[in-house]
C-alpha cells in the first residue's frame, strides 16, 4: 500500500536535512508541505510567532498537545535552555512513530518526551508520571474540541501557574470558538490573538495567545 503522508514527510527529512541540525528539519519539512503536498504543521509564517513567544517566555517545562510529525515539537525544543523540558502528547500511534523518527533526527531527543495516548486520560497523569509541578507553557495543536476542555482540565489538575502561557493554533481555521470564548471571557486569563494564516496557504488563521492570572 502507499506510504502515508506523515512518512513521505519523514522520508523528505532523511533525504534533504542534516542530521543533528534541527533548522534544516524544519526547513525541509516547510518547503516539503508548501511545495509538495500540504500538511497540518503549523509553518513557518505562525512558526515565527511561536518562536517569538518562546524566546519571552523561555519555559523550563512546556507541554503540546498534538504532536503529528513533530514540526513544531522540534521548533520548540530547538528554542529551550539547557534542563528544561518538552512533553508532547499524541493519540494516533503512527503519528508518535514518525514524529519519533523526526525528533531524533533533530537530535533533539534528550529535552523531549513524547507521550502516546488520549490528551484527556494523560494530563491527570502528568504530576505522578513525570514529576511536573506546573508548566510555564502550553502549545495547543490537537483536535479543536479539545482545546477547551483540557485547558479547564490543566486548572483543575493544577498544573497551570500564575503567569502560566497558553498558545493556540487554528483559533480561525479550523476554528476553536468555545476555546475562545472561554479564555476570552474568564478573569482568570488576559489573551491578545496573533493574526497569521493558514500553514502554506493564504487562508486566514491566527494563534491566540493567554496568561494564566492564577
Ligand atoms: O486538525 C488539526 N489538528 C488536529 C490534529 C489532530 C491529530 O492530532 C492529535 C490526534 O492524533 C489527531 O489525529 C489541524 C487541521 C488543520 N486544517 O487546516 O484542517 C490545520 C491545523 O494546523 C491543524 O492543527
Ligand atoms: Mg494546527
Amino acid at each position: 500500500t502507499r506510504t502515508s503522508r506523515p512518512q513521505r514527510i519523514l522520508k523528505a527529512v532523511q533525504k534533504n536535512a542534516t542530521k543533528g541540525d534541527p533548522e534544516s528539519v524544519i526547513s525541509a519539512i516547510d518547503h516539503y508541505c508548501r511545495h509538495k503536498e500540504w500538511a497540518m504543521n503549523v509553518g513557518d509564517d505562525k512558526g515565527l510567532i511561536l518562536d517569538s513567544v518562546l524566546t519571552e517566555v523561555n519555559p523550563s517545562t512546556a507541554l503540546e498537545l498534538g504532536t503529528y510529525c513533530g514540526y513544531s515539537t522540534v521548533r520548540i525544543a530547538r528554542l529551550l535552555s539547557p534542563g528544561s523540558k518538552l512533553i508532547t502528547v499524541e493519540f494516533n500511534p503512527a503519528f508518535a512513530a514518525v514524529a519519533r523518527q523526526i525528533i531524533a533526527y533533530a537530535g533533539l531527543q534528550d529535552k523531549i518526551t513524547l507521550v502516546e495516548g488520549p490528551s484527556g486520560d494523560l494530563i491527570p497523569k502528568m504530576k505522578e508520571r513525570f514529576g511536573i509541578k506546573s508548566f510555564d507553557f502550553v502549545f495547543l495543536d490537537h483536535w479543536k474540541d479539545r482545546y477547551e476542555p483540557d485547558t479547564k482540565l490543566l486548572e483543575d489538575c493544577g498544573l497551570l501557574k500564575k503567569g502560566t502561557v497558553l498558545l493556540a493554533d487554528n483559533v480561525i481555521c479550523p476554528g476553536t470558538p468555545e476555546y475562545l470564548k472561554y479564555v476570552r471571557n474568564s478573569p482568570r486569563y488576559e489573551s491578545r490573538y496573533y493574526k497569521s494564516n493558514l500553514e502554506y496557504s493564504k487562508v486566514e488563521d491566527g494563534l491566540e495567545k493567554s496568561v494564566f492570572l492564577g
